[in-house]
């Protein structure tokens, strides 16, 4: 099922690696070309091109953009009880994780009298994505919308495409994730329609949607791309895209625990990516056995064949756990899991993924709902530079610097001799004014 690539006994430069690793054929640029003439559209013409817009790619648009109250309490009061358990536990779960992330104010007395504050300032205002085409992401409610409360933020704008199957509202258990945390700015618009409208906002007199400081959350590659054409305007997280999940897996490996988290991440998208990275050809073929059989027997068979076969998926085998730590930090995937016989040191090792999953009991789904990290994460190899979601995404560090008339004066000649240095006496100027 999986496509075979032999590493072993190569010592490739980092281009000829990159070169051999799994990657899906389209990517973000192309995707940029796709919608940007949408976000124009949306940006000049408003309502009436998000609702061209959604009836081309949901299928259906709401009579009214904005989700009515009503509809959030009524979908939280029809929510089935095992389900608003399982929101509640990620909620609680997420919000710990959350709290714990708060950086502290820190005031420096740098000299007698002149101190240099670190505040940690939220945005006002933020925007967030919540995915819904091919399945539907309550979850993603959770681990937006609790990283924007635990940090503070003001006001939040909630969006998530109309579903036709809903007569164009959004879905029901998304309606219910809202209310359940208290949301209640929430309209039915997805893809790059969702993200210009959160960018430039609408100023059409009927309903003025205020633009946003900071836009988060998942989405497929449209989405993705969409949040990068915004960034011109406003803040994002990182480029949160189609799916990904690689494996390091050594002799010790189950390979049924094994082939059941590739499967889980490639029922995502057909364009979902599983990589199993492994120094054991036994291990590979029993993964690649047991991945027929779960893919068989799955709900979206048909989704996960695609993804499992295709161009971004794959097995890498290599000749020991060095050369894979350096093959998963060359490919850093938006999860990696560990499944070796020392999996905590290995993964100490590893400097590029977007969250790293250690050892036969921690698989990806765990994080996806209830771990209580946040399952908003970097893709396509942006997680070299790029976190998951968390407060930070939400929250300024902003200096305030207060210092005393005499803790001035003695700067004074040192600050003026810079500022001639530079031919800005004005400045010198300033402070020498205070003497
Ligand atoms: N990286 C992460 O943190 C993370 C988390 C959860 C989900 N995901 C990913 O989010 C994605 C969810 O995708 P989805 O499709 O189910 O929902 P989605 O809400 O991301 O995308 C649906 C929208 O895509 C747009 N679209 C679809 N086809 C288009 C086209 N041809 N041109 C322009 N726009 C188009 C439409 O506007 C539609 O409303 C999956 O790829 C999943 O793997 C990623
Ligand atoms: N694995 C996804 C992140 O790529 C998150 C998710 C939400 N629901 C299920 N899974
Ligand atoms: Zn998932």
């Amino acid at each position: 099922m999986l496509s075979v690539t032999d590493l072993r006994d190569l010592s490739p430069s980092p281009a000829e690696l990159n070169a051999l690793l799994p990657r899906a054929r389209v990517d973000l640029d192309a995707a940029i070309d796709v919608v940007t003439p949408i976000m124009e559209d949306v940006r000049s013409r408003g309502r009436e091109a998000i609702a061209e817009w959604s009836r081309r790619f949901d299928g259906s648009a709401p009579e009214e953009l904005r989700v009515s109250p009503d509809y959030l309490n009524r979908c939280l009061d029809e929510l089935d009880p095992a389900v608003r358990t399982g929101l509640e536990i990620a909620i609680a779960h997420n919000r710990a994780g959350h709290r714990a992330q708060m950086p502290r104010e820190v005031a420096t007395e740098i000299v007698p009298g002149g101190i240099v504050r670190q505040r940690w300032i939220p945005v006002r205002r933020v925007g967030l994505y919540v995915p819904g085409g091919l399945a539907v992401y309550p979850s993603s409610v959770v681990m937006n919308v609790v990283a924007a409360q635990v940090a503070g933020v003001a006001e939040t704008a909630l969006v998530t495409p109309p579903q036709r199957h809903f007569d164009g509202n959004i879905h029901p258990t998304i309606a219910a994730a809202c209310a359940l945390l208290g949301v209640d700015e929430v309209y039915a618009v997805g893809g790059a329609q969702a993200i210009a409208m959160l960018a430039w906002g609408i100023d059409d007199g009927e309903a003025p949607i205020a633009p946003v400081d900071v836009i988060t959350g998942p989405g497929n590659i449209y989405v993705a791309a969409a949040k990068r054409v915004a960034r011109s305007v406003c803040g994002i997280d990182a480029e949160a895209g189609t799916t990904e999940i690689a494996i390091i897996a050594d002799d010790s490996a189950h390979a049924r625990f094994v082939a059941a988290d590739l499967a889980s991440q490639a029922e995502h998208d057909p364009a979902a990516a599983s990589v199993l990275i492994t120094d054991s050809e036994e291990l590979a073929r029993e993964v690649d056995t047991e991945l027929e059989a779960i893919v068989a027997a799955t709900r979206h068979s048909d989704r996960c064949r695609t993804a499992l076969g295709g161009p971004q998926s794959g097995i890498l085998l290599v000749s020991d756990i060095d050369q894979a730590i350096d093959v998963a930090n060359a490919y850093a995937a938006e999860h990696l899991e560990i499944h070796t016989a020392n999996a905590e040191a290995d993964a100490a090792r590893i400097h590029n993924a977007g969250a790293i999953f250690v050892g036969p009991y921690s698989p990806v789904p765990l994080g996806d709902y209830v771990a209580g990290s946040n399952h908003v994460l970097p893709t396509s190899g942006t997680a070299r530079y790029a976190a998951g979601l968390n407060v930070m995404a939400f929250i300024k560090p902003v200096q305030q610097i207060h210092y005393t008339a005499e803790a001035l004066a003695e700067l004074t000649p040192h600050l003026g001799a810079l500022a001639e240095s530079e031919d800005l006496p004005a400045h010198g100027e300033a402070a020498r004014a205070r003497a």
